[in-house]
């Protein structure tokens, strides 16, 4: 299969090119983005069943939390605030998210892209949207209670400033206020796949290979 880099329309990115193939209406060199918003609560397993789908489908994860904690540590001028934020369990500006994420679009060339912890409230879906113009595939939604979540960030054991059980109590309050809305927004459009994720991890993901199973045959 020949590649090249072209520039997308919509991210302003380095797209892969298949120059055999004409796909979703696209130039025949172009190959339209693909985005699947990942959602769920503090813990409820989003970042450990994105890195069993990037081995199996080819898809480039980005995590909006790890985006700003490694803008925390490149010592940007947006550090301490973002720092702020996280450990008050708060969620930053959508500039800064939204930026972060479309420079790491760009820089994948990849165009299928598991977007997780994204978008986080109205303010993160509306900005995305204006910004990129990219609407979602799906929002693959990880259902789970909430002492199970509880319990994992407890003993996940990462360093993380926010897994200590006052910033979690708060994170799920935020969750329940500002997330819920836009899985609920993305619900009324029939975009939404929940997935049961009190489960363990190898039956969840069980689950989400069904979901991903169209992209099979897609893998890179
Ligand atoms: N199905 C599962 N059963 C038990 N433990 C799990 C399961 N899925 C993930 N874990 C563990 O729970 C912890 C949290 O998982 P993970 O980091 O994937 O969650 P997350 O949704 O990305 O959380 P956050 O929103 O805080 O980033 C990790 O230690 C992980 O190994
Ligand atoms: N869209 C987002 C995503 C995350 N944050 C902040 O990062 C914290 C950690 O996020 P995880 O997905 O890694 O759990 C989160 O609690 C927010 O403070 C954000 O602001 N916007
Ligand atoms: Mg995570």
């Amino acid at each position: 299969m020949e590649r090249d880099a072209l520039m997308s329309p919509v991210i302003d990115a380095p797209i892969v090119v298949d120059s055999e193939k004409v796909e979703n209406g696209n130039s025949p060199s172009e190959k339209k983005v693909i985005v699947i918003f990942v959602l769920g609560g503090p813990g409820s397993g989003k970042g450990t069943q994105c890195a069993h789908v990037v081995q199996h489908f080819g898809f480039t994860h980005l995590s909006a939390g790890d985006l700003l904690r490694a803008e925390i540590n490149s010592g940007s001028e947006n550090g301490t605030m973002i720092q702020n934020m996280i450990k008050e369990g708060k969620i930053v500006p959508s500039e800064v998210t939204v930026k972060l994420l479309q420079r790491a679009m760009k820089e994948s060339g990849n165009y299928k892209f598991l977007i997780d912890g994204f978008p986080r409230n109205e303010e993160n879906r509306a900005a995305f949207e204006q910004v990129t113009k990219v609407v979602p595939e799906f929002v693959l939604f990880f259902d789970c209670p909430e002492e199970e979540m509880e319990r994992r960030l407890l003993s996940r054991n990462q360093g993380r400033v926010d897994d200590n059980i006052e910033t979690i109590r708060k994170r799920f309050k935020v969750f329940a206020e500002s997330s819920v809305p836009v899985v609920e927004y993305y619900a009324s459009k029939g975009k939404v796949r929940k997935i049961d994720a009190g489960k363990p991890i190898d039956l969840v993901f069980e689950d989400v290979k069904e979901i991903f199973s169209p992209f099979d045959a897609d893998v890179n």
